[in-house]
């Protein structure tokens, strides 16, 4: 049987679109593997599989992959698409709905071409990080080549660190991400951010994401730089992060609100995966 798919792109991070609402199993792992291949197949960041509800009210449920067939938590790029995708399938023509993503209920609202995404509320206290749970939060030590460098670590319903830098298109990516996935500090792994503050309202960001690398945007991520800078009083409750894929705004009115990301959600082509 083919399998068919949608290519589609939430601000440069690719995903390939899966609909599994009636339950179909997932296509083997080695599949996957081979279509998420930018060379031998046809390329995605993550994959994201769309799945009945999983509670009342809800249009539809998603999981995540990423490239390198590991599952994740919440991913905020994907979640636009997802939604883009059913609204653009007419699975829902409300102005606001709800997801289930592994990491919870995602609320959603539509404006426009944009997507208004509520990505829950971010956990500074990392008591699941056993090497960072008797350290200062908000900002904790790595050594890397022999130098401290200070970082937050923030649950987002998936784990990140924010280095905060001086210029983020010079920042290390590659180096400092591989060394804090390879040190362990994160037993699960991380997503590691580079972020620039440019203004009260602006912020420069990079991330080297688990079971990718270097992607061209990170939703999760965007919320995990903003909030940190936030809580260290360096930027304001609502701002624009710009990535290298796009801008996405993010608001955090105050400590005790979830976390809003807003941002586009496109479909690239429709493709169907014949089996060689
Ligand atoms: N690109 C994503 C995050 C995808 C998952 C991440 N790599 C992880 O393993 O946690 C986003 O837009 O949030």
């Amino acid at each position: 049987m083919p399998l068919r798919f949608t290519k589609m792109h939430g601000a440069g991070n690719d995903f390939v679109v899966l609909d599994r609402r009636d339950g179909a199993p997932l296509p083997d792992a080695g599949l996957l593997r081979q279509m998420g291949d930018r060379h031998f197949g046809v390329g995605f960041d993550q994959l994201l599989v769309i799945e009945p509800p999983s509670a009342d009210g809800s249009v539809a449920s998603y999981r995540i992959l990423n490239q390198d067939g590991s599952f994740a938590g919440q991913c905020g790029n994907g979640a636009r698409c997802v939604a883009h995708w059913l609204v653009t399938e007419g699975a829902t023509d409300a102005a606001a709905f709800t997801l289930d993503s592994p990491a919870g209920p995602v609320g959603v609202r539509r404006l426009g071409e944009r997507y208004a995404l509520d990505m829950g509320f971010p956990y500074f206290a990392p008591d699941d990080i056993p090497l960072l749970a008797e350290a200062e939060a908000p900002l904790y030590r790595f050594p890397i080549d022999g130098v401290e460098h200070a970082f937050s670590a923030v649950s987002m319903g998936n784990p990140h660190a924010v280095f905060l830098v001086d210029s983020a298109q010079d920042a290390p990516v590659a180096h400092w991400g591989q060394a804090l996935q390879a040190a362990q500090v994160f037993p699960d792994g991380v997503n590691v951010g580079f972020a620039e503050r440019v203004d009260a309202g602006n912020i420069r960001l990079r991330v080297f994401e688990r079971g990718v690398g270097e992607t061209l945007a990170c939703g999760s991520g965007a919320c995990a730089a903003a909030v940190s800078l936030m809580r260290l009083g360096l930027v304001a409750r609502h701002v624009a992060v710009h990535l290298p894929g796009g801008t996405l705004m993010i608001d955090w009115p105050d400590d005790s609100a979830p976390v809003t990301m807003t941002g586009p959600a496109e479909r690239v082509y429709e493709g169907e995966w014949r089996h060689a």
